[in-house]
């Protein structure tokens, strides 16, 4: 369990961290999410310890981290790209860490076995690719067989395979009944691998949240008809709280009623409909919907109109 309370971090002028305040619970993967800048690295480091609060603590497993005798069984954490020495093989690397901490040789074996890298672990790891250099990070992460599990952005830059494989991973270690915290700006990807959501933005808490409340909660949900007598089915479906568009193509975007009474109503004035299909928001909408205030440095965006829906 990570406990944070009341945690902020001040660099000069900027507030990184503004009094969060949230637990992250064993048993489940919880997503850490908020655009750049929003915070999220800072927490992360000063749940390990790495960087002083300005106010508040971080509790691991109910203590801070400097209170453990053996942080690394309390937390495994892969925070930015890992210092390893690019000549040394992945194996020397884990040995070196495993050595200073008391953990054998075996273990070293089982944790380059279960991220993959049995085969190369000889080699050198300054030949390895991004995704193996994530997986050897996980692997030194995983080491002292953590109770807590940290990952930031650990997905970042990986294909699409090293994505499912990270995903599967937390989803295990999850199952196994750690704490397993990762941090993203990836809305969707949280979508398929987190059963919770922390979002920050601007250093502040925004949503402490689970996945099917916050898409549920998402105004968004809507319902794609298409018919070749939308004039006459439009009247039918509008009253208060509804709104529809005509997105061409034969079809309207209605929000507010659902695809049962529009199937019902459709049905009793003898229209045809050739579609009617639930549409959910995508998470990313939502996300966006959520943290759009506080994103700290805009883009110009390529699609101004769906800003403005
Ligand atoms: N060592 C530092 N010195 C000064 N400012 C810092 C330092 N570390 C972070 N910041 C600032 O604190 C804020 C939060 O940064 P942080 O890296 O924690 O955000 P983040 O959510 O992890 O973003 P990203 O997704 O881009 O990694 C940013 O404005 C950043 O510029």
């Amino acid at each position: 369990m990570i406990e944070v309370v009341n945690l902020s971090k001040r660099y000069g002028d900027t507030l990184a961290v503004d009094a969060l305040e949230f637990t992250v619970r064993p048993g489940i993967v919880t997503g850490f999410l908020g655009p750049n800048g929003a915070g999220k690295s800072t927490t992360m480091r000063m749940i390990m310890g790495l960087d002083r609060p300005t106010t508040g603590h971080a509790l691991v497993n109910g203590k801070s981290l400097a209170d453990h005798r053996a942080p690394l069984h309390e937390v495994g954490a892969l925070l930015e790209a890992k210092g390893v020495h690019p000549g040394r093989s992945a194996r020397d690397h884990l040995l070196g860490l495993a050595a200073t901490t008391g953990i054998s040789v075996r273990r070293v074996d089982e944790v380059l076995e279960l991220v993959g890298l049995t085969e190369v672990a000889r080699k050198r790891a300054g030949a390895f690719s991004l995704g193996m250099g994530q997986r050897l990070g996980i692997a030194a992460a995983l080491l002292g067989d953590p109770a807590v599990v940290m990952l930031d952005e650990p997905v970042n830059g990986l294909d699409p395979e090293g994505v499912r494989w990270i995903r599967y991973l937390l989803q295990d270690l999850a199952a196994e009944g750690r704490t397993v915290f990762v941090s993203s700006h990836l809305m969707n990807e949280m979508a398929v691998t987190a059963e919770h959501l922390i979002i920050v933005g601007r250093g502040r808490l925004i949503a402490d949240v689970s996945l099917a409340d916050f898409t549920a909660q998402s105004a968004r949900n809507s319902v794609l008809v298409r018919s070749d007598r939308l004039g006459d089915l439009r009247p039918l479906l509008l009253g208060d709280g509804v709104s529809i568009t005509d997105n061409g193509d034969d079809a309207l975007e209605v929000v507010g009623v659902t695809p049962r009474e529009i199937g019902e109503r459709a049905a009793a004035a003898g229209i045809p409909l050739h579609e009617l299909t639930p549409v959910r928001a995508s998470l990313e909408d939502a996300f966006m919907e959520l943290t759009g205030d506080s994103v700290q440095y805009h883009g110009t965006s390529a699609h101004p109109q769906e800003h403005a829906a």
